[in-house]
């Protein structure tokens, strides 16, 4: 059949991109930490431990102690507009719609808690959405991170009886466009202070130092954004492993040693950046910017200054402007 001259223009296939991050709790209450506590905590990309033996432990301890406990940090980072995390990633979708204009639809969703990847695929899905790329904001690959939220995707599309073409995000950790947004943010940040930093300090997420030995990249992946900041900055620049949950042994070195054995060796004005994640949250805002910092000063140092994540500056909308349109190639030109 020939299609007549009138034919009204075959539409232009709906492209979508759904930036996913970690998950917050709705609320920084103990009942709202429980609740995500419990799903996060119950995903065995993120605890490798037998259900039969974790799930004891999870449900008679950890869940019994740690959201009160959690609830307190969230309260001291708590905005008027909610969590950190989620105020950030909506703001970096919101940013990004704009810079990627209407050819696509950017959209965003939590791996744990709200708004969940299943309910924001399928509003994609009901906005005409039929090519969509999974953006998992880590730009270190993890299975506790990345893999999951692609899983998370995958399961709500297994419901569907006609799923959407899918792509999704490589971990970014040594594109030239990550390093330069980052020396980009540092730089800036830096001028801005009333100290002048000694050194710079990398604190990445920790991971269990097992997932290491088990051929797991993100330990390499985060060592080779450091060697490639250490390339482009003038300061020195040092790295360690943040946030270690549980009794194995985590990746090496800790954060707070680490600042202790820096004040040993006379530094005492630091810059601390969190390069793995794409937005503050409790990590950083709590665990870096409040408690890393009271360790330095206690141990003799003098002046901390905690730089923010790349959240939705201008220097995050150009990354992920870069990142999405190479791996959107051939959806939209
Ligand atoms: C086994 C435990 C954990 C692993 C493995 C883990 C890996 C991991 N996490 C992030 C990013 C974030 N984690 C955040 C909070 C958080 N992480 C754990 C445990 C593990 N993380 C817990 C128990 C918590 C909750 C808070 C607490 O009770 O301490 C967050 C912040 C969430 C927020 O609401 O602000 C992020 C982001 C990465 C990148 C990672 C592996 C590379
Ligand atoms: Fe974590
Ligand atoms: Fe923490």
């Amino acid at each position: 059949m020939t299609i007549p001259p009138d034919h009204p223009a075959i539409p232009t296939p709906k492209v979508g991109v759904l930036l996913i991050n970690l998950g917050t709790p709705d609320a920084p209450d103990a009942k709202s930490v429980r609740r995500y506590l419990a799903e996060f905590l119950s995903d065995r990309r993120v605890v490798e431990i037998p259900p039969l033996v974790w799930q004891p432990i999870l449900r008679g301890v950890i869940l019994t102690t740690r959201p009160k406990k959690s609830a307190h940090a969230y309260q001291q980072v708590w905005t008027d507009d909610g969590s950190p995390l989620a105020v950030h990633t909506r703001a970096t979708a919101q940013a990004l719609q704009v810079a990627m204009g209407d050819m696509v639809r950017v959209d965003w969703a939590m791996r744990y808690g709200n708004p969940a990847i299943a309910d924001r695929l399928a509003a994609m899905k009901a906005a005409g959405c039929n090519r969509i790329l999974l953006a998992p904001l880590y730009p270190q690959y993890s299975a506790a991170t990345t893999a999951t939220a692609n899983d998370a995707a995958f399961a709500a599309l297994k419901a569907m009886r006609w799923q959407p073409a899918i792509r999704t995000l490589p971990p970014y950790h040594d594109d030239p466009a990550y390093i330069a947004a980052l020396v980009a943010s540092v730089e800036r940040h830096v001028a801005a202070l009333d100290f002048t930093p000694d050194a710079l300090l990398a604190s990445f997420h920790g991971m269990p130092e097992r997932t290491l030995h088990l051929g797991d990249p993100y330990h390499c992946q985060s060592v080779k954004t450091v060697r490639l900041l250490r390339e482009a900055l003038s300061l020195p620049v040092h790295m360690s492993f943040q946030s270690r949950f549980g009794r194995a042994r985590w990746l090496e070195p800790e954060t707070e040693a680490t600042l202790t054995d820096l004040v040993k060796n006379g530094v005492r004005n630091i810059v601390v950046i969190t390069p793995g994640f794409s937005a503050d949250c409790l990590e950083t805002l709590e665990e870096i910017a409040l408690r890393a910092k009271d360790v330095f000063l206690a141990q003799g140092g003098e002046n901390f200054a905690y730089l923010p994540c790349l959240n939705a500056s201008a220097d995050a909308i150009i990354l992920y402007q870069r990142l999405m349109s190479r791996e959107l190639s051939g959806w939209i030109d």
